[in-house]
């Protein structure tokens, strides 16, 4: 079997060693010859890189590693790259999320005008990999999460329309994941499922086990009480904003009981429910900055310290199972159905052809092949339309420095209430973002 060459691009993620042990974990699956790491902050490159050193030499010294923040030698000799940067890093989440929250308007990483500053600060970023990826190693694919991937996946169809790239989120197979444990499934993967939307912002229409049975009737028992909450919790979801958000998911179903909801339509739909309960000096971010930077880093030091991975505490992570999938997919020519953000060309038929959605995908050695939804409801659609303008007007903003787009952008958005607090919270938004965002005339 082909052993493989990998590049995470990012490598300086919380979730680089959480990908790293995935791919351990998968070795007679997906054979690698090779691990490489780039991130463009030497330091933090430098704290996880020499912790997964010491971790691969342990555990699959066979495996040839190495990290670098120099593009040629990072970009050189790679098959798939795995991407998740996060330009900005968490300080910059922070304001994408406080500033809003100053003019009472949700403070979200992806959604709102949080989402649109990240997506403003991420199109660069993620560009400048693919340039990359292309230059070294032409006949890669780059695998990217780097959110906000709603954004991020229209520019790299604008600007990038015949890359070999792939746009992916994990939010649906987190969820279907909880789903599997509520109908006491083994494994996500024993559903047969039919789900459309745009990244964070979507619905299941079907779900069956793979008899043809319908799964949706207890689902929807369930959620209608408890939402997406299910007795065996994860680490990362007991922290507090990812209870609240599970749980909401109660009554963002009320709304529309024909389907089952991804959990982040709650900003959307009750964004004054969300604004009331959040806190504007401690955000998401300050948890992640007390919670998984802190718990990521100081095990890498620890392992850097001892010499040793015996007895870390970092694990699996379950979002990276899914780009394991997916490189397999491509590698292997699986044709795994999966739920990717690709070009809507006709899957949705009473939907803008050249919108970016999520829906599966059959997916082999030539990329994915879309599968047909067919037609949506009216309330998803106009949803929908309302949103993928705030995308589009986004990428449009960022590729023709325009003010004027931006701000009818975070007009659009549904999360904030006029014009006038739109202007307010791009002029803050300008501010804080300069040297990351193209200059706005
Ligand atoms: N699509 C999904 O469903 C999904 C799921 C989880 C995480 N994510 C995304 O993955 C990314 C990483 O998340 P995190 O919380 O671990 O962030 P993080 O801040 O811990 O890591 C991001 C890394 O990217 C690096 N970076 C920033 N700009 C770069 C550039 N231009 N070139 C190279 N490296 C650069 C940073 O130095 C940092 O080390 C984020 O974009 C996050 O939103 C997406
Ligand atoms: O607030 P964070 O940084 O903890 O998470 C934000 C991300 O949340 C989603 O990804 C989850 C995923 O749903 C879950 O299954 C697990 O693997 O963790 C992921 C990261 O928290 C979302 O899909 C991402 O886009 C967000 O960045
Ligand atoms: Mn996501």
């Amino acid at each position: 079997m082909k052993k493989f060459s990998i590049l995470i691009a990012g490598g300086g993620s919380t979730f680089t060693p959480g990908i790293i042990l995935m791919l351990l974990d998968n070795l007679d699956k997906f054979p690698i010859r090779q691990i490489k790491m780039y991130d463009n902050d030497t330091e933090r490159q430098a704290k996880i890189g020499d912790a997964c050193a010491i971790l691969l030499k342990e555990r699959a010294p066979e495996i040839e590693f190495s990290y670098s923040t120099k593009p040629e030698e990072a970009f050189t000799d790679i098959d798939f790259v795995m991407a998740h940067i996060r330009v900005g890093k968490y300080p910059m989440r922070e304001l994408d999320e406080k500033i809003p929250l100053k003019h009472g308007v949700v403070g979200q990483e992806t959604c709102g005008p949080g989402g649109v500053a990240y997506g403003m600060r991420s199109i660069g970023g993620v560009i400048e990999l693919i340039d990359y990826m292309e230059k070294y190693s032409p006949n890669a694919w780059m695998l990217n999460y780097s959110n906000p991937a709603a954004i991020v996946a229209e520019a790299t169809r604008r600007l990038k329309p015949n890359s070999k790239v792939l746009n992916i989120c994990d939010m649906p197979i987190g969820i279907e994941v909880r789903m599997a444990e509520i109908l006491g499934l083994d494994s996500r993967k024993d559903m047969d499922i039919m789900y459309y939307g745009l990244n964070h912002f979507g619905w299941w229409k079907s779900i069956k086990d793979k008899a043809g049975n319908d799964l949706m009737p207890i689902l929807k028992e369930h959620v209608a009480k408890h939402g997406y909450v299910e007795k065996k919790g994860d680490s990362q979801h007991t922290d507090a904003s990812w209870c609240d958000t599970f749980a909401k998911a109660k009554d963002v179903f009320a709304i529309d009981p024909t389907t089952l909801p991804n959990t982040y339509l709650k900003y959307y739909l009750f964004p004054d429910y969300v604004v009331e309960h959040s806190n504007k000096e401690y955000t998401r971010a300050n948890e992640v900055m007390d919670g998984r930077e802190k718990f990521v880093f100081g095990e890498c030091d620890k392992i850097v310290k001892n010499k040793t991975s015996n007895n870390t505490e970092l694990h699996i992570d379950e979002h990276a199972s899914y780009i394991v999938d997916l490189a397999r997919a491509i590698a292997f020519n699986t044709k795994e159905k999966m739920l990717l953000i690709v070009e809507n060309n006709g899957a949705i038929v009473n939907f803008d052809p050249t919108a970016m959605v999520e829906i599966p995908c059959i997916v082999g050695n030539a990329g994915p092949e879309p599968l047909v939804i067919g037609a949506i409801p009216q309330f998803q659609k106009g949803l929908m339309e309302q949103q993928v303008s705030v995308e589009k007007l986004t990428v449009e903003a960022w590729i023709e420095g325009s003010y004027q787009k931006l701000w009818q952008a975070l007009t659009m958005s549904k999360t904030v209430p006029s014009a006038s607090i739109a202007k307010a919270i791009l002029d803050d938004l300008i501010e804080a973002n300069k040297g990351y965002w193209p200059e706005l005339k």
